[in-house]
């Protein structure tokens, strides 16, 4: 079965007391995670350590970085490799978030390479999608999505790419308020498992998780989440207020 899984973008949001004092107010809330249930956090680097030691040896809650370099170590000033992350145990990592692609000019390919240096060292990608809206007004969103999942990871074999979380995240409904509808949501993740499904075939479609990201919040996760092919949600702004993001660990089904 596919993982359901509720995870937090702080992005670049947050001291590091406040981190600690959001993740202390999560974690102690009593959280039945089911097997099949995660929690992941994605802090800023500086609070990586940090929150590793926080969640450490507690079941299905992990720590993520927010990116990640292509190169394994070197002269690369300012980067940070997978190899350094993992050696302070952190197995999850953000890739492709549409505000690295659009200020850092992140492409499909150098995307590529990334995913392929993480799975090199057993760490889970949660590789993000989505379309700006221009792309979602002349109704071509459908091909532009699958686009970038086929240059970024369709070279994978189907091991490899059981080991990928994705997340479709709609740039018009990050940070906007403007959640895409559950309608809306549903519709494209059924056609992501349907282009998985096409390329690897049904078995590793059915596999992976697809998570929904953009304006996700206590009021409308269950909802969200209730659909057949949302497996959870890569939330930003409601994920550093401790009372919703409990609510939305907790709309996971
Ligand atoms: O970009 C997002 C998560 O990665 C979504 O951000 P918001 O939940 O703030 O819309």
């Amino acid at each position: 079965m596919r993982k359901q899984i509720a995870a937090a973008n702080w992005k670049m949001n947050l001291t590091i007391k406040q981190g600690e004092a959001l993740l202390d107010a999560i974690i102690a809330q009593p959280h039945s995670l089911g097997a099949d249930q995660q929690v992941v956090f994605a802090v800023p680097f500086p609070y990586l350590a940090m929150a590793q030691q926080k969640v450490e040896g507690k079941n299905n809650v992990f720590i993520a970085a927010q990116n990640c370099y292509s190169k394994k170590s070197g002269a690369y000033t300012g980067e940070t490799s997978v190899e350094m992350l993992q050696s302070i145990g952190i197995s999850v990592v953000v890739l492709g978030h549409s505000e690295r692609r659009e200020y850092f000019n992140e492409s499909n390919q150098l995307l590529a390479d990334k995913v392929n240096i993480c799975l090199e060292y057993n760490i889970t990608p949660i590789f993000c999608c989505g379309e700006p809206l221009d792309i979602r007004e002349a109704g071509t969103q459908n091909e532009f999505v699958a686009k970038q999942l086929e240059e970024s990871l369709f070279h994978l074999s189907a091991e490899q790419l059981q080991k990928v979380v994705i997340a479709y995240e709609p740039i018009w409904a990050i940070g906007t308020g403007k959640t895409a509808t559950s309608a809306q949501a549903q519709e494209m993740h059924a056609h992501l498992r349907a282009v998985l499904a096409k390329q690897y075939g049904e078995e590793v479609a059915a596999n992976t998780s697809i998570l929904y990201g953009g304006s996700v919040k206590a009021g409308n996760a269950k909802e969200i989440f209730s659909q057949p092919d949302v497996d959870g949600g890569l939330v930003g702004g409601a994920s550093l207020i401790a009372d919703e993001f409990v609510t939305i660990i907790n709309s996971l089904k």
